[in-house]
C-alpha cells in the first residue's frame, strides 16, 4: 500500500529569462517582459510530493521533518533570496523557466532521497502557473 505526503515551501527569487544565442530583439519577442535585462522576481511555491510505504515502526511514509530540513539545506540555502541568473551556478548557462527550475529541484533532491520514495516537484511561479516534474 503506497501513500503520497506532500511539503509545501517557498522561496523568493529574481530572474531573467533569455537565450544568449539570440538577438535581443528575438529575445524580447519570445520571453516579452520576462527578458527584462534588469530582472523581476517572483514568490515561488514549491510543492515536493514522495510516494512510499508506510513504516509499520514510525506509521511515516518519510519524516516530514526531515524533508523540511532536506529542502532548506539544498534548496531554500540555494535559491532563496538569490537572483538566479547571477548569484546560482545552476542557471548560469541554463534559462532559470519555471520548467528548469523544476528540474534543477527534483536533481537536487532525488540525490538526497531514497530512491524506493517516487519523487516529484510542483513548483508555482505565480498563482496561474505551475509545473510538475517527476524525472520522466
Ligand atoms: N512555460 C513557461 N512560460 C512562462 C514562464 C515559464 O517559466 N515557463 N515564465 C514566464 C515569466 O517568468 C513571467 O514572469 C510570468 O509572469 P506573468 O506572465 O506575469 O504571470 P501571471 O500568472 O502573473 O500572469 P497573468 O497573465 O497576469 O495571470 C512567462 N511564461
Ligand atoms: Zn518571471
Amino acid at each position: 500500500m503506497k501513500v503520497t505526503v506532500f511539503r509545501k515551501e517557498h522561496f523568493n527569487a529574481a530572474h531573467r529569462l533569455h537565450n544568449a544565442n539570440w538577438s535581443e530583439e528575438q529575445n524580447k519577442a519570445v520571453f516579452g517582459k520576462c527578458n527584462n535585462p534588469h530582472f523581476h522576481g517572483h514568490n515561488y511555491e514549491m510543492i515536493v510530493k514522495l510516494r512510499g510505504e508506510i513504516d509499520p515502526q514510525t506509521g511515516y511514509v518519510y519524516d516530514m521533518k526531515l524533508l523540511s530540513d532536506l529542502i532548506k539545506e539544498h534548496v531554500l540555502n540555494r535559491f532563496d533570496h538569490k537572483n538566479l541568473n547571477l548569484d546560482t551556478d545552476e542557471f548560469k548557462e541554463l534559462n532559470p523557466t519555471a520548467e528548469n527550475i523544476a528540474v534543477v529541484i527534483w536533481n537536487i533532491l532525488r540525490e538526497k532521497i531514497d530512491r524506493k520514495f517516487e519523487l516529484t516537484i510542483r513548483l508555482y511561479e505565480t498563482e496561474r502557473n505551475f509545473v510538475e516534474y517527476d524525472g520522466n
